[in-house]
């Protein structure tokens, strides 16, 4: 457990303090996310947790001893870091730069090396990255690797400032389902940067809402800040559609899911097959979707390439608003559900996503009201 208690710091160049009177307890084996606008003290936080920057006033202990008995050059080696434009040293290779932490704390070549293959395929690279240079990788696989290296020590505690925020959203959530992935099987204690309120209630156990002026304005679950923010700072920087994020954090198991007509890729080509109800969904041969089929457009779909873009899909089990954002996002207006290994076992359809949406809405009413909703 990391403890703040009454922790501020000021610069002697500015009016406001960077952080202002912090106190939070940042649990064990859990992400706790700092999130908030520019500049309202997120970095010099995370930074003072293992003393690259010292608070002015203030205490926090790690584990129950005071950082600050702590020599910084301890703290910063056991705890992982990873930032933003990754930190990897360009004249090294990948490996070399994983295997770095291990080999300052004394560990042999060959074993830091080896800790460092294993490392890569933890984090998803191949072998092969371990031989390039960083400037030979995305900015994605770049990240990857400095999530290797802050993991290469095994450290207890990982601090993380914007890790994804360089690289496009379709590896940003890639990166986020992979970090989620891994902290199943770790349960480290990280403390993960971030402006973006989606990362946040995406990655975070616990989430903390700074406002201007290096305040904390709310410390609460990622479902409690998006239904009930504490104050019109949060609601405003939660954002317009916090509503639908929250639907992030309802089950979607009670959707209903019907059946559709599939096509696959020998009925796509015989035009012979009528499609029934509108729409069917065109399939490969293992079942996967690859689109739809539209009764009108029949006679000119002659291969997959012909078929209609489909939506999002929604993997069984996952939220009501990855459930409504397949529904709403398909030509159709049916909702693809598929099972844990991507084939298609039937659709949803967003009116009904709607009423389940009401009934959960008037069940919470009767229970805060009583009966008299
Ligand atoms: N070394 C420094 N000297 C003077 N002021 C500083 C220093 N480091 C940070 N600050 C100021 O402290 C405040 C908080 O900065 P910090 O980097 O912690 O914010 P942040 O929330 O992480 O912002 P961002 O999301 O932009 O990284 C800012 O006003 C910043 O200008």
């Amino acid at each position: 457990m990391i403890r703040f208690r009454g922790v501020t710091k000021s610069y002697p160049d500015s009016d406001s303090p960077a952080v202002d009177n912090l106190s939070l307890d940042i649990a064990k084996g859990a992400i706790t996310v700092f999130v908030g606008p520019s500049g309202c003290g997120k970095t010099t936080s995370l930074r003072m947790i293992n003393r690259m920057v010292e608070p002015t006033s203030g205490t926090i202990h790690i584990d129950g001893r005071n950082a600050a008995d702590s020599p910084s050059s301890e703290l910063r080696r056991s705890m992982g870091y990873v930032m933003q434009s990754s930190g990897l040293l360009p004249h090294r290779t990948v490996i070399d730069n994983i295997a770095t932490v291990p080999r300052l704390n004394g560990v042999s070549r060959r074993q830091a090396r080896a800790r460092a293959a294993e490392l890569l395929d933890v984090v998803g690279l191949s072998a092969a990255m371990g031989k390039r240079y960083p400037a030979q990788l995305s900015g994605g696989q770049q990240q990857r690797v400095g999530v290797a290296r802050a993991l290469a020590a095994d450290p207890p505690v990982l601090l993380m400032d914007e890790p994804f925020s360089a690289v496009d959203p379709v590896v940003r959530a890639e990166l986020q389902q992979e970090l989620l992935r891994l902290q199943r099987d770790l349960a480290k204690t990280i403390v993960f940067v971030t402006h973006d309120i989606d990362e946040a209630t995406i990655l975070g156990d616990t989430v903390a809402v700074f406002a201007v002026g290096g305040r904390l304005a709310q410390f609460d679950t990622p479902e409690g800040v998006l239904r009930a923010p504490v104050d019109d700072f949060v609601a405003g920087f939660v954002g317009r559609d916090r509503g639908f994020r929250h639907l992030g954090f309802q089950a979607g198991n009670s959707v209903a899911v019907h059946p559709v007509q599939m096509l696959d890729p020998v009925e796509l080509g015989d035009h012979s097959v009528p499609v029934r109800e509108g729409w069917a969904l065109a399939v490969d041969d293992g079942g996967r979707p690859l689109g739809w089929v539209p009764a009108s457009g029949r006679p000119a779909v002659t291969s997959p390439a012909d078929v209609v873009p489909g939506g999002s899909l929604h993997r069984r089990g996952d939220s009501l608003r990855s459930a409504l954002d397949a529904a709403l996002s398909s030509p159709s207006g049916m909702g693809v559900v598929v099972d844990g290994e991507g084939r298609a076992i039937g659709v949803v359809r967003a009116g009904e996503i709607f009423d389940l949406i009401e009934q959960a809405r008037l069940r919470r009413g009767m229970a805060l009201h009583g009966s008299a909703v």
